[in-house]
């Protein structure tokens, strides 16, 4: 690994284009596009006289568990010439080769490297098989250098013979190496391209039987097995040559499935920090039906960076830190006011909004008292009880806590506007109110405080972003979401009114008056997001939520009882919005305002609707249940 840090020191675009190449089980495509390639075929042919170095277990017929067949360092043995007829094979066309690598140059941050450094950019291409992706690459940008490492000697073999034919010998070079001895380097993009864990963990297929007709003609049977933990997929692969000795291969392989979450985890506990600004995009290459596509149907980019400098706390712009899918767009309806809606086809398990919050609060389970977030806007991180933590000097309330001492500094500013009135009011409100309306009016506050702050730093407002098109940033994203204001009870508006003047005036700084105070409650609990553990919109329960916020873009997506996109905080307290089903051209997001887990009774839900949300349901399963009851 030596050689690859001095030929390519420090690289600029790390691709873990499949990571690890181990991980993946890349689908099959039609034999055809491996014939469409002479090169590939010539290569193949020389290789012919090499015998298959996997080694077949003899005669061994069904098996009750996959699991306990498969070889420790299985893939130190399954990249070889069968790989690239029976998996890579899917891969094996250079219009998919291309989309992907424009994906991949689409990324914001990519796009960005390439615009300030032109294309001495330096690529990393990690487990990077017969090295479609660098020679494309290289072949695009003639500048660049593209180092491709992986643990295959044929495949790599492969790789730089087709590097000649297509003259990118100049600018790429392959070795072998372990990604997993790689450091990274600091201020380079880290994009890993890897299989959608939680969605193959759902929708895999537990056998399949394909037909390759290409140089050889095989059928490969194939069988699934999810283990108990759902954590590993594992896969029984039996190659048949149908004109030669007949069983090539029966290959017995796992593979790990991450969700993002997990995904997420892995990398920040690598140094690396996720840029959810960038978005997780997926990738769904091109199929037909005859196809089994195994863990390659659904992938996913995720990016990373080693964290530079941290800007001062004062120039920090969590506005920055919001995607926006391209696709989206803002509409109006006539009864449901704004809307988010997709320009053109979205396909399932697409992310397609990270919104930062406003202002959040953590919302203290009583049994678990010492959980808490970090209190710093640009964390949000959850504190467990046992996790370290650093607490406020002025001992104001329990539930304020950071997890560092770099989490403190930075929020200083914004504590110092809510310190004295959280010491002198919050387990007084507490006690009288309720720990909801507790947290209902420190949210409030907290939305004064960013106000605040942005009024005491104007230079807080950096370029536009693309997004502004559609949405609003800072303080006036708060000022236009809807309060629904004139459709609350008046014994409800009477209750904050009284709140707020028996609590609000102990801010010090608070210039706002009552009745602006009030309207900020009506939109506050109009528009506020629960943070769940689990994720909400889906039929599985969500949990107990352990804080609450406002996330100005994500407020506009109205509520459905079938919603098409779940949501749910990540790791930073950003709210995800991810489609569940395939969205058309044209079509409504929509998320689902309640746990419907707990809402199957249509005249309960329907009554929280009207109450909390000021509207009634009409969507496909509302309109359905009202004609079954009449
Ligand atoms: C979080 S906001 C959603 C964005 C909102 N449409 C706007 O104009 O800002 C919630 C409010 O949107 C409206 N809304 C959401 N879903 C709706 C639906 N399915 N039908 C009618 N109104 C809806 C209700 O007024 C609700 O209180």
């Amino acid at each position: 690994m030596q050689d690859c840090a001095e030929v390519n020191r420090d690289p600029e675009i790390c691709a873990q284009a499949h990571l690890p190449a181990e991980e993946l089980t890349p689908s099959r495509t039609k034999g055809a596009s491996v014939n469409a390639e002479p090169l590939f075929n010539a290569f193949l042919r020389s290789q012919r006289h090499r015998k298959p170095e996997m080694a077949i277990t003899p005669a061994l017929g069904r098996v009750a568990s996959l699991f306990p067949h498969i070889e420790k360092d299985w893939w130190k043995k399954a990249y070889n010439e069968l790989y690239l007829y029976t998996d890579g094979d899917c891969v094996e066309v250079p219009a998919i080769t291309e989309a992907e690598c424009t994906k991949l140059l689409e990324i914001p941050s990519v796009q960005q490297l390439l615009q300030t450094k032109g294309s001495r950019v330096k690529v990393l291409d990690l487990c990077c098989d017969q090295g479609r992706h660098s020679i494309h690459l290289a072949k695009r940008f003639p500048d660049l250098k593209v180092l491709g490492v992986d643990q295959s000697t044929y495949l790599l073999g492969l790789a730089k013979h087709r590097a000649l034919a297509e003259n990118a010998q100049n600018n790429t070079d392959f070795r072998e190496g372990d990604l997993r001895q790689i450091p990274t380097a600091d201020g380079g993009i880290f994009v890993i391209d890897c299989v959608d864990g939680s969605w193959i963990r759902s929708n895999f297929s537990k056998s399949g039987w394909e037909w390759l007709e290409g140089e050889k003609k095989l059928l490969a049977c194939r069988e699934r097995e999810l283990s108990p933990d759902q954590t590993q997929l594992a896969s029984r692969e039996i190659v048949i040559d149908l004109d030669g000795p007949s069983i090539q291969q029966d290959l017995f392989y796992s593979v790990r499935l991450y969700d993002l979450e997990e995904m997420d985890g892995l990398l920040q506990n690598s140094g690396l920090r996720v840029r959810t600004e960038d978005g997780m995009q997926l990738i769904t290459p091109q199929r037909d039906g005859t196809v089994d596509m195994g863990m390659m149907e659904r992938r996913q980019f995720v990016v990373a960076q080693k964290p530079i400098d941290d800007p001062p706390p004062e120039t920090i712009d969590h506005d920055a830190r919001v995607y926006v899918h391209p696709s989206l767009e803002l509409g109006v309806d006539e009864h449901k006011g704004k809307l988010i809606k997709v320009s053109s086809f979205v396909p399932a398990g697409t992310k397609i909004l990270a919104d930062t919050p406003y202002g959040v609060v953590p919302s203290l389970d009583p049994s678990q008292p010492d959980t808490t977030l970090c209190s710093n806007l640009g964390c949000n991180r959850l504190l467990s009880s046992g996790t370290e933590s650093v607490r406020c000097s002025e001992k104001c309330i329990r539930d304020v806590a950071w997890c560092n001492d770099d989490c403190r500094v930075a929020d200083q500013d914004r504590h110092g506007f809510e310190c004295d009135w959280l010491k002198s009011q919050g387990e007084k409100i507490r006690e009288k109110e309720g720990q909801y309306d507790f947290a209902m009016l420190w949210l409030v506050v907290r939305l004064v405080a960013g106000k605040h702050l942005q009024m005491q730093n104007p230079h807080n407002a950096p370029k536009p972003y693309a997004w502004e098109v559609w949405f609003k940033r800072g303080w006036e994203s708060i000022e236009s979401l809807t309060g629904n204001l004139g459709k609350w009870p008046e014994t409800k508006m009477q209750h904050w009114k009284r709140q707020v003047e028996e609590y609000l005036s102990h801010i010090n700084r608070l210039t706002a008056s009552v009745d602006e105070l009030v309207g900020l409650i009506c939109r506050e609990e109009s528009n506020s997001f629960g943070l769940y553990p689990r994720k909400t919109g889906s039929l599985e329960n969500r949990g107990t939520d352990y804080g609450m916020g406002v996330y100005p873009r994500a407020s506009l997506v109205n509520h459905s009882c079938d919603p098409n996109l779940y949501w749910g905080p990540d790791s930073q307290g950003n709210l995800v919005l991810t489609t569940s089903r395939d969205l058309t051209a044209g079509e409504e997001c929509f998320i689902c305002y309640l746990d419907i887990s707990e809402y199957g009774d249509p005249t309960k839900r329907q009554r929280v609707l009207r109450e909390g949300f000021h509207f009634s349901c009409a969507c496909e399963i509302c309109v359905l249940e009202q004609a079954n009851a009449l």
